[in-house]
């Protein structure tokens, strides 16, 4: 049990030597951090020995308090915390930073099971939280055990969606119990709502993003013996893989891509040359789904990490952890049997995974903004300006308002959107959700665009500053345009939606 002290015992610490503050109800003594604390001794000098929790939340996130627990030696006898202490794994009570049925609404799309699933996979991902920031921000590449353990919790194949989760040995649980065959869309949905809570999309790129858009290709297309190595070696996190498309020439424009692969003398292999560009996780992968000119289109090879194969960072605005490469094959020798589908008929891989990628990437941006509308909602709270909380000013309120009704209407369509997900055949949702996607991952990309703007001016410089109260801000700030650019341009979105409606438009109609 905790020592308990009264707030006159804590009074009679307050030199440099020996300082006690209190926080809540919380004593910290900070003797020996004082002269290391970031923000000097000065302002700890000032509240030695007395109450400092509003000091305190002006200027740290709670994360700071659970960093540094090592330093809490008991708390005030007699008094009941008046401040709420995050628990790994628990779901937020601040109104619309969880979606709605997870803060007690009803919806016809989910039961206890997603909340189960839910809660275990934050609890699993709050424990690799510290780590995956601390990656974000110094660039390293993610461990190998750590992504091993993302593995060993079957959160890689989870990610790829319902079709890789039947992929694992029957009678495999995922975390929560959830049993292979319940695991649907709206589980994936929560899934990658759950990963975009690490706030460090450079990480999550590096450990997840090239393999949910890569292994696809070879679990569809590959032949049976390359499926059965390959795709136990990627969803264990024991090998990376990354899908090699655009290059320097060409990105969203598939079509125009330059790297040739000539088949030998003998047919036993192709030849590549060529270099592609902004591949997420390239610079870790140990297997590349390259898309290649064949002689008569485009094809697609999985080339594996061999001599001539090299690969370059590229300093993005993400931090490096996510692997972005710069990769170039020389006459690299692919054995046939590494072909991907049909030769000459590469498009149809391409295309294939195109609405996953989309749809993934769309569940991550919702809960990206809802993550920052979290922090705006309670730094305008607990932060005072001119005599008066931030939220007491209208000008605030309305802003909150803007943000919290563009990211519910985008989220109430993409549960939608997963809804038909759940009810169509594959066939199904190439033809009548490829318009709608595109359109969705447009304008949730506005949304991050305007969200980003808002929360920018409510946490003022910690918006633009790195660490601290606004580190998610800038964080988010800098990465939301990747969702914009990344798996069809917000343009090429737009155009494509209205051109999948023009398909279906009826011939006969008149104004
Ligand atoms: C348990 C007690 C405390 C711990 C462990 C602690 C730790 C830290 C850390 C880690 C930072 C860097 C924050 C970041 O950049 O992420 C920081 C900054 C700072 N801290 Fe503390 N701190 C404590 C209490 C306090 C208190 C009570 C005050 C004020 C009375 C204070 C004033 C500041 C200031 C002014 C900064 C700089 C903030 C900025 O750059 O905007 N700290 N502290």
């Amino acid at each position: 049990m905790s020592k308990t002290f009264t707030r006159e015992e804590v009074a009679r610490h307050t030199s440099e030597s020996d300082l006690w503050i209190i926080i809540d109800t919380d004593i910290y003594d900070l003797s020996r951090f004082v002269e290391l604390h970031p923000g000097g001794v000065f302002p700890l000098m000032q509240v030695a020995g007395k109450d400092a929790t509003d000091q305190f939340y002006e200027m740290h996130k709670q994360d700071v308090l659970l960093k540094y627990k090592r330093f809490k030696i008991g708390t005030i006898a007699g008094e009941k915390p008046q401040i709420h202490m995050y628990q790994p794994g628990e779901l937020s009570k601040v109104p619309y930073a969880e979606s709605s049925f997870f803060m007690g609404y009803k919806s016809p799309y989910y039961s206890e099971r997603h909340t189960q699933f839910r809660q275990a996979v934050r609890k699993i991902l709050d424990e690799l939280k510290p780590q995956a920031q601390e990656y974000e921000a110094t660039g390293e590449r993610p461990s190998d055990e750590f992504t091993q353990i993302l593995g060993k919790h079957h959160l890689l194949a989870a990610n790829i969606g319902p079709d890789a989760v039947k992929l694992l040995p029957p009678g495999t649980l995922l975390p929560g119990g959830i049993k292979v065959e319940e695991y649907d869309y709206f589980f994936e949905l929560v899934l990658h709502e759950e990963f975009a809570r690490w706030v460090s999309p450079g990480t999550g790129t590096g450990v997840l993003g090239g393999m949910t858009i890569s292994l696809p290709t070879v679990v569809n297309f590959a032949k049976p013996h390359i499926k059965a190595k390959v795709v136990p070696e990627v969803l264990s996190g024991q090998k990376r893989m990354a899908l090699a498309i655009s290059e320097p020439y060409t990105g969203s424009d598939v079509a125009g891509i330059k790297t040739t692969a000539t088949l030998s003398a003998d047919g036993s292999h192709y030849i590549v040359n060529g270099v592609k560009k902004w591949i997420s996780t390239g610079r870790f992968a140990d297997y590349f789904s390259t898309a290649v000119r064949t002689d008569k289109g485009i094809s697609m090879l999985l080339i594996e990490r061999s001599e001539g194969v090299e690969t370059k960072a590229i300093h993005t605005s993400y931090a490096q952890s996510a692997g972005t490469a710069y990769v170039s094959f020389e006459n690299v020798k692919v054995p046939v049997e590494n072909l991907l589908g049909v030769e000459n008929q590469g498009f149809k891989v391409v295309l294939s995974n195109f609405n996953h990628e989309r749809y993934s990437m769309l569940c991550g941006a919702s809960m990206a903004a809802r993550i920052i509308i979290q922090d705006c909602f309670k730094w305008a709270n607990q932060r005072k300006v001119f005599g008066k909380r931030l939220i007491d000013q209208p000008v605030i309120r309305n802003k909150l308002a803007g943000m919290i009704s563009q990211m519910e209407s985008m989220h109430a369509w993409l549960e939608n959107l997963t809804y038909q997900m759940n009810h169509m055949s594959y066939n199904e949702q190439s033809t009548k959700l490829a318009g709608p996607l595109a359109l969705c991952k447009y304008q949730m990309t506005r949304m991050l665009h305007n969200v980003a703007d808002d929360a920018c001016q409510i946490f003022g410089g910690r918006a633009i500053t790195k660490t601290g109260m606004g580190r998610n801000i800038e964080t988010f700030q800098r990465t939301y345009k990747f969702s914009a650019i990344l798996g069809g341009s917000e343009e090429i979105m737009a155009d494509l939606g209205v051109r999948q409606a023009m398909k279906y438009f009826p011939r006969d109609a008149r104004l």
